[in-house]
């Protein structure tokens, strides 16, 4: 069998060790032969690949983030437009199977090829943590671990200089990673996409929490996180070419709609991509590999249209048009378990 296979959206710690797990596995146990299209989608659209051999240089992968196809975004109706395209490469490279390693973007895609015909095995990624249908992605924990251990840093400064500190997480569209950051570094407040916030609310809780001779304020700001209509005014960024809303920043202009507010002083830390970089953890390795295996396996079953996922412990194959139907967002109950830590 020849299986190709790519990364698409956001790069994310773990991609690296599904494609290594992929070209060990279905070389070492089936013989297959693996092309790699470069840069997502568009490696497909412009028959930009590389022949993928179970060698050493394969084997150190499991350890090394970002991803050695590279990713990038398509605009979806240029997608779209160019199906024959993609149908002409997968076949001009022989391709048997189609393993696209992505988000809920890329997925969605890849479910839309598997209507068109396409053989396609899923794979989910993205440190946001809010693909339907898996209890958990590669990625999450790497982004996590490594947001918690900064939070946990501006504790100590924070103290120091009595401040309210404002610290903005990934996030777009779920707060998985603001709600758990937030859950395992004892913020005393947590902001999610899922939840509008008050701005009285939040300086209620600052003052209360000063008033009672406690030092500091910690709250943790997903990037998506809305103010409620007529709570205060977010600048508008617009849509990109991609169709994602540009951010423009929630953590910072709250921050200073707190200063005016209560004249507290208040400092604010974007991390950005760094909850993207590095190396995967043990758990996040592990995990992006057993996906690895299975969704080579799955292709050899014949189960196409399906996603690799994690339900408790065991690797299961769900539907791509169940995994994308919807996002994994934080439910209430989740979000009220968090807020028994506020203030
Ligand atoms: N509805 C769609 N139809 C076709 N292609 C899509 C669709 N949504 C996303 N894609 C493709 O998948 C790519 C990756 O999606 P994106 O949301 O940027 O990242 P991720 O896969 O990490 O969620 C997009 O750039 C686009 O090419
Ligand atoms: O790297 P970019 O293009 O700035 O994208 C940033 C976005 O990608 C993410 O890191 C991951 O999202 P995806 O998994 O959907 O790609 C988001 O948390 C963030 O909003
Ligand atoms: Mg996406």
């Amino acid at each position: 069998m020849r299986i190709g296979v790519l990364t698409g959206g956001g790069d994310c710690p773990g991609l690296n060790a599904v494609i290594r797990a992929v070209v060990r596995t279905a070389n070492g146990r089936y013989g297959d032969s693996i092309v790699g299209f470069n840069d997502g989608w568009r490696g497909l659209l412009e028959d930009r690949k590389v022949q993928l051999q179970n060698d050493d240089r394969n084997d150190r992968l499991l350890t090394k983030g970002g991803t050695m196809l590279g990713t990038a975004r398509t605009n979806p109706e240029k997608l779209r437009a160019g199906i024959d395209q993609i149908k002409q490469t997968l076949d001009d490279n022989g391709i048997d199977v189609l393993i696209p390693i992505g988000g809920e973007g890329t997925l969605t895609a890849a479910h839309w090829l598997a209507e068109e015909g396409v053989a396609v095995v899923g794979v989910p990624k993205t440190i946001d943590n809010d693909i339907d249908c898996t209890d958990v992605t590669f990625g999450f924990d790497t982004a996590l671990t490594i947001a918690t251990e900064a939070i946990d840093r501006l504790h100590s400064t924070a103290e120091s200089h009595q401040r309210v500190m404002l610290v903005e997480v990934m996030g777009r569209h779920a707060g998985w990673i603001a709600l758990h950051s937030g859950l395992a570094s004892g913020a005393h407040m947590t902001l999610i996409p899922e939840q509008p916030f008050d701005v009285d609310e939040v300086c209620a809780l600052v003052k209360k929490r000063f008033q009672s001779g406690m030092s500091h304020f910690i709250c943790v700001v997903a990037e998506g996180a809305h103010p409620a209509p007529e709570s205060m005014t977010l600048r508008e960024g617009g849509i990109d070419e991609f169709g994602h809303e540009r951010f423009t920043g929630v953590a910072q202009q709250l921050g200073v709609e707190i200063e005016r507010r209560i004249n507290k002083e208040v400092r604010t830390t974007v991390l950005g991509h760094v909850q993207r970089g590095g190396t995967p953890t043990p758990f996040d390795r592990v995990l992006a590999t057993r996906f690895g295996v299975n969704a080579v396996d799955a292709a050899h079953a014949g189960a196409f249209g399906n996603m690799v996922s994690l339900r408790g412990t065991e690797i299961s194959l769900v539907p791509l048009a169940d995994a994308t139907r919807q996002l994994k967002r934080v439910p209430q109950s989740r979000y009220d378990d968090a807020a028994a830590f506020f203030g």
